[in-house]
């Protein structure tokens, strides 16, 4: 059996003397099912390059490489990702040639930064970057034609909500510029060495294109922001500050075809890049 248990997890941490950190969403799982069904799930096929944001001690990486043709793993924790390598090549030596360790921020990843372009991403993500490493990588590797990440349960909430529920927000909408959003699944606690203090949950993204419009997603997102940051407030008041004013906020609202006193909880990704289109248009 290639796959970390729990035993093997405590001899890893034990030798490198880890203390894992809250701050870098250090949670490794412990359980060889739970991971081979985030593999399962991601639906990959032999050929494809993944890229695991945050291996941590190697888990996942393992079961993806029983898979797939070569993992690219991201790693900011610099005793992991130096250990990560020896780890694959004890356990799996004839895999050890398809794994790359870049230790680095995936916040601050650039293409130039791989050696191959990447199709699909996989990961256990830390989680209080989920959100932000989710549209970055989506945004700077638009080779990814999706991926399947494991979140805190309450941000796979959030990322597949739909216009009208109470979690629908910034998560929710700017995902939804670049893939299609799916929750694939609950994930105990318990599968996890430290326990942490959540559940998590599966979240599966497809990439699909942005909607048309003439506006740049800068200026979709800054819609997007504007509408969220007061969101109990119509979008005529909302929108003030971002538009220069309550009547101009109006005025684009009404070109776009936008209900005035609607509220941003209400908007489809497509209804933002139509304000903005909007905005330009009317300058
Ligand atoms: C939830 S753990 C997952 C570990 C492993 N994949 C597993 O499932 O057992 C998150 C990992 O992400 C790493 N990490 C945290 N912030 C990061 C960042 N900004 N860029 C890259 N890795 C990061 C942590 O050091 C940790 O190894």
């Amino acid at each position: 059996m290639s796959l970390l248990g729990p035993a093997d997890i405590r001899v890893l941490a034990d030798k490198l003397a880890l203390r894992p950190t809250k701050r870098l969403g250090q949670n490794f799982v412990i359980d060889g099912g739970t991971v081979r069904r985030i593999v399962r799930t991601a639906e990959l096929s032999a050929d494809d390059v993944v890229i695991e944001v945050g291996p941590g001690l190697g888990s996942l990486t393992l079961a993806l490489l029983e898979q797939v043709r070569r993992v690219i793993a991201v790693e900011i924790d610099p005793v992991l990702a130096r250990q990560l390598p020896h780890t694959v090549a004890e356990r799996m030596p004839e895999a050890a040639d398809r794994l790359t360790v870049i230790t680095a921020d995936a916040l601050r990843l650039r293409p130039d930064d791989l050696d191959e372009a990447p199709d699909v991403l996989v990961a256990n993500l830390p989680y209080n970057v989920a959100v932000p490493v989710v549209l970055h990588l989506l945004e700077v590797l638009p080779t990814l034609r999706g991926g399947l990440v494991m979140v805190q349960a309450e941000v796979a909430d959030r990322l597949a909500a739909r216009p009208g529920s109470k979690i629908y927000g910034v998560p929710s909408v700017k995902t939804a510029w670049y893939a299609e959003v799916r929750k694939a699944g609950p994930v105990g606690r318990t599968v996890f060495w430290p326990v942490p203090n959540v559940d998590s949950g599966l979240v599966a993204l497809v990439r699909r294109d942005p909607p048309p419009t003439a506006a740049t997603r800068e200026e979709v997102f800054a819609v997007v922001d504007a509408a969220f940051a007061q969101r109990r407030k119509t979008l005529r008041a909302a929108l003030a500050g971002w538009a220069g004013g309550a009547a101009r906020a109006e005025e684009i609202l009404k070109a776009a075809g936008i209900d005035p006193a609607a509220r941003g909880e209400q908007l489809e990704i497509t209804d933002f890049a139509r304000i903005a289109e909007a905005a330009r248009k009317i300058g």
